[in-house]
């Protein structure tokens, strides 16, 4: 998979070279780019934001660089390109207005072979770049929650990491991606591990029983009694029914 991500902090990236995303970038299962949005500039100050049409307090992002930068990332667009291949790429703009990402999304993301990130500063990046790039890719505005961020490059590290790793030989036990929270739709059971006594505090005896039906039941029911308490909105038609 191919990522790049425009940018006005390319630095903030680098950390994916020593992530858990850094092995598959030097294995070629991932390559990410960070483009600086200041290079697609041409005035002396570099400038991408101006005030906002309107009024208003703050500053928005210029259209011309962002313009500029999705030129060169998503190139000419031949009549070939269809937009909604799994070969086109999807351009995906961090916004608290966008719709929220989950593992469902981060799943269907990562069947994809070019993601572009744009991440907005300020008050946000012009419409109008958002309504030109749907003339050639997809494009989605993508939240990670309902909260607000200084900027987009937070949530697109947090969503470069939940589909990196769901992306086949990036994460070292493939099965570890199935018994996790939100997968089965679900949140997880809690996890022990050695040793059986700490602090006075004991391991669920089932765990110790050898006996992998009873596990998988035991933690099957700490799934829907967590979920149940913590985030009935996840719970499955029916599930939270009193048994
Ligand atoms: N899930 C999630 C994503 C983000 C996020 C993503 C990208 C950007 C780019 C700039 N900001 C800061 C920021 C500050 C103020 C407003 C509200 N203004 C009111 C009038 C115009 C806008 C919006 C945005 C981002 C925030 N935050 N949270």
């Amino acid at each position: 998979m191919r990522i790049d991500v425009v940018t006005i902090f390319p630095e903030f990236f680098d950390v994916l070279d020593i992530s858990l995303l850094g092995k598959a970038r030097q294995t070629g299962l991932l390559d990410v780019t960070a483009h600086n949005l200041r290079e697609f500039t041409h005035d002396r100050h570099r400038t991408v934001d101006d005030t906002p049409y309107g009024g208003g307090a703050g500053m928005v992002m210029k259209p011309e660089p962002w313009g500029e930068a999705l030129d060169t990332i998503l190139g000419p667009t031949d009549a070939a390109d269809p937009v909604t291949g799994t070969g086109a790429p999807v351009v995906i703009f961090p916004s608290p207005a966008g719709e929220v990402f989950t593992q469902k999304m981060a799943r269907e993301l990562a069947g994809r072979e070019h993601l572009v990130f744009g991440c907005g500063r300020y008050e946000g990046i012009d419409q109008r770049v958002f309504e030109h790039a749907a003339t050639r890719a997809e494009v989605r505005l993508v939240s990670i929650g309902d909260y607000v961020l200084n900027g987009g490059e937070v949530a697109v590290m947090a969503m470069i990491e939940a589909i990196g790793r769901l992306i086949p030989g990036v994460v070292g036990n493939p099965e570890s991606l199935v018994e996790e929270s939100h997968e089965d739709g679900l949140l997880e059971y809690p996890s022990y591990t050695k040793p059986a006594q700490w602090r006075g505090l004991e391991v669920p005896p089932v765990l110790l029983s050898g006996n992998h039906g009873a596990i998988d039941r035991w933690r099957r029911e700490q799934q829907l009694e967590r979920t149940r308490r913590v985030r009935p909105d996840l719970l499955p038609p029916g599930a939270g029914d009193p048994a």
